[in-house]
């Protein structure tokens, strides 16, 4: 328990790699070398991202063709791969769209998510697994629709010779809120250290559409709440959360909620925890 949140602010920020300046230029040019040189590096050909309407995927996905068409003129082969991966009929689809057409991928790979799902929960549920009242079971089916999408994500990867891209950034990263193994499983994350503000200043310098670059942000995973704001769910809003991230004063009770959320998921931003080391010298 930290007696001082505020003492914690600057310590938070740098563990998640928050810029104490932000000059957009610099940003997106480091973001795009980022990319280009992690494929080379890795031998690989594709970058593979879901796209769901979100400013987040927006922004990303956009970094991701500029870096592909760029690696092009230089004689290397890459290309982007868009994925749609609605469960079922994706409410705000449209943005979806929209966000593909100012991306302009390379491909696009459309994967319908829910029969998994609802075959993977159907068949907990025969083998006698019980996943508590309606809201409970919701949120863990909205993580096994997150997990799903990383499955399928995953296999496109393989079978492209590609790189699946995350979209965590700082905002998102101090709150614990994306899912372990979910869309928190990625090979590249070229947005780490963004506040939300600067995800977005990022978007509208690539040009994106005003619509989406100022898009509500919602994990919509809830079946019971769809297009549920993330805002409604942290408790706290985004400029709140920049704010703390980027030294700006914030109020008491805020900066609590954040340091201790912050605490709590430190699980989230970790590998797996391991035994004591008992390792012994291979010398003697
Ligand atoms: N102390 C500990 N040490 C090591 N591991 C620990 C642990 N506590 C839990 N765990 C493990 O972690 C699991 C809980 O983590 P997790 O499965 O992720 O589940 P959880 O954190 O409960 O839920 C994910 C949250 O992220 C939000 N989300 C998800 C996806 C996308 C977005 C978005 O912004 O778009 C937001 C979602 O709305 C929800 O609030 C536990 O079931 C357990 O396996
Ligand atoms: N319906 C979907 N289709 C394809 N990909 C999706 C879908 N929903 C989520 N994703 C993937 O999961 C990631 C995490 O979702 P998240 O909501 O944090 O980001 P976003 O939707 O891009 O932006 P925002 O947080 O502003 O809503 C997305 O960036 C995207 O890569
Ligand atoms: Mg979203």
């Amino acid at each position: 328990m930290d007696t001082d949140p505020f003492a914690a602010q600057r310590e938070i920020a740098a563990a998640l790699d928050v810029a104490e300046h932000f000059d957009i230029e610099t940003e997106w040019r480091c973001r795009v070398a980022f990319l280009a040189e992690e494929l080379q590096r890795a031998g690989r050909k594709s970058l593979v991202l879901g796209i769901s309407g979100g400013v987040d995927s927006l922004t990303a996905g956009r970094l991701c063709q500029l870096v592909v068409a760029g690696l092009r003129t230089q004689g290397y082969d890459a290309r982007f791969v868009a994925m749609r991966l609605p469960y079922g009929e994706q409410r705000d689809a449209h943005d979806a769209e929209a966000a593909i057409a100012f991306i302009e991928p390379d491909q696009i790979l459309r994967v319908d998510i829910q029969p998994a799902v609802d075959a993977t929960l159907q068949s907990m549920i025969d083998a006698g697994a019980s996943f508590g009242d309606a809201h409970a079971a919701d949120l863990i089916a909205g993580n096994v629709r997150a997990r799903q999408r990383m499955i399928v994500q995953y296999a496109a990867a393989n079978a492209l010779h590609g790189l699946v891209i995350g979209t965590d950034h700082a905002a998102e990263a101090v709150m614990g809120f994306f899912t372990k193994h979910g869309d928190g499983a990625c090979d590249l994350a070229p947005l780490t250290g963004l506040t939300k503000r600067r995800v977005r200043a990022l978007a509208e310098h690539l040009g994106a559409p005003f619509n989406l670059v100022q898009k509500i942000p919602t994990a919509d995973l809830e079946l019971l709440r769809p297009l549920h704001p993330d805002e409604m769910a942290l408790g706290v809003r985004y400029d709140a959360i920049d704010d703390f991230l980027e030294g700006r004063p914030v109020g008491r009770e805020v900066a609590e909620r954040i340091v201790s959320v912050y605490r709590n998921t430190e699980h989230k931003r970790a590998g797996p925890r391991t035994p004591p080391s008992r390792r012994v010298s291979w010398e003697d």
